[in-house]
């Protein structure tokens, strides 16, 4: 539990959830909000949305507790004095991350954390001639943070390594999954993996492969079943006995024609395959693949039995 001020900047569908991930972790949090009506729902959507965590078991403490610990500012220099980190949580538009990053430099000390929770503008854009530049970042998540723990940081070129390991251990402490994006790029990870996704989904509608219900089909009772405990590589390496190198060597012509055919030609080179496979063993040695495909099939007996319908 951690008793340093956390300020959420937007009041929002992700300004109330990082609210609740904050409090839960001990955080006193004050919220900014400046629009009246959103400002008045806020405390009612946290209640549920702490409510519902009760009851599926995924609360420590009271919700009570834990909202208490939420206090709305009513204006912007008091919600965000004394914080050890500001998360911005205001629309997906720059001029408008720009401003408020702005006064948030003004009014914050130097050793105050400026997270944006954008989901794809880089640091380096809102944080652009601002002194407080060097303490800005992107802090990414998955919607809703408080069931989905990862978070990318992805820092700017002037972002400070230590700002970069205090919003770390701060989203760690926090229960958050944080990744850290080596190089600034647009849409960090997760919104590029999954546009990735989304655009040949996009695509194939498009071209009347499928329609949009048998898509998410594909995913739903298919691909996500594996993504919900394992990331592609893994998936990848665990399909293929031989592990990832051996996928690749079987399955790597037939993505690379799928990708030319949509004008994208990323071949899997043998030095890059040689490196993801590098990578890969040294989280898996090969003689550890049958037990771990044993784990990825007990695994999706897991994800069938929380995922069977209640009247089964
Ligand atoms: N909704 C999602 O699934 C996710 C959203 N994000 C990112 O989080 C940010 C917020 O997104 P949402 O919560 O969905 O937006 P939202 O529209 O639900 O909430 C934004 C809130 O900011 C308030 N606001 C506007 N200008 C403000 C200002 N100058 N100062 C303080 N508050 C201000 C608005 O009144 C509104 O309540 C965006 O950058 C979005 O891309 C990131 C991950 C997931
Ligand atoms: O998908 C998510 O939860 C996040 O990656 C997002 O950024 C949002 O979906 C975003 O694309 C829409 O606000």
């Amino acid at each position: 539990m951690s008793e340093r001020k956390i300020a959420v900047v937007g009041g929002g569908s992700i300004g109330v959830a990082f609210a609740l991930v904050f409090a839960r972790a001990g955080h006193p949090v004050a919220v900014f909000e400046p629009e009246s009506g959103r400002r008045e729902a806020i405390t009612a959507e946290l209640t549920a949305k702490l409510q519902s965590l009760a009851e599926a078991g995924l609360l420590e403490g009271t919700g009570e507790a834990i909202a208490a610990r939420v206090r709305l500012e009513a204006d912007l220099p008091a919600a965000v004095a004394g914080a050890a980190l500001v998360q911005e949580c205001v629309p997906e538009r720059l001029e408008i991350k720009q401003q408020l990053f702005a006064e948030l430099g003004e009014a914050t000390g130097p050793d105050t954390v400026l997270a944006s929770s954008s989901s794809a503008i880089p640091a380096s854009q809102t944080g652009e001639g601002l002194a407080a530049a060097d303490r800005i970042l992107v802090a990414h998540p998955g919607n809703p943070p408080f069931l989905l723990p990862v978070i990318e940081l992805a820092p700017s070129p002037v972002t400070r390594p230590a700002v970069v390991a205090a919003a770390h251990r701060i989203y760690a402490g926090a229960g958050m999954s944080p990744v850290t994006v080596a190089r600034e790029v647009e849409g960090f990870l997760f919104n590029r993996l999954q546009g990735a996704v989304l655009r040949e989904a996009y695509a194939l509608v498009r071209d009347g492969v499928a329609t949009v219900e048998d898509i998410d089909t594909v995913m739903r009772d298919g691909l996500g079943r594996r993504w919900a405990f394992m990331g592609p590589f893994e998936t990848a390496d665990l399909n293929t006995r031989g592990g990832i190198a051996s996928h690749a060597q079987k399955m790597g012509p037939a993505y690379e024609r799928m990708g030319v055919e949509r004008g994208q030609h990323d071949p899997w080179t043998p030095g890059l395959v040689t490196e993801v496979e590098r990578q890969r063993r040294a989280l898996l040695p090969l003689e550890q693949w049958e037990d771990r495909v044993a784990w990825r099939d007990r695994q999706l007996q897991r994800v069938a039995a929380a995922l069977r319908p209640d009247d089964a």
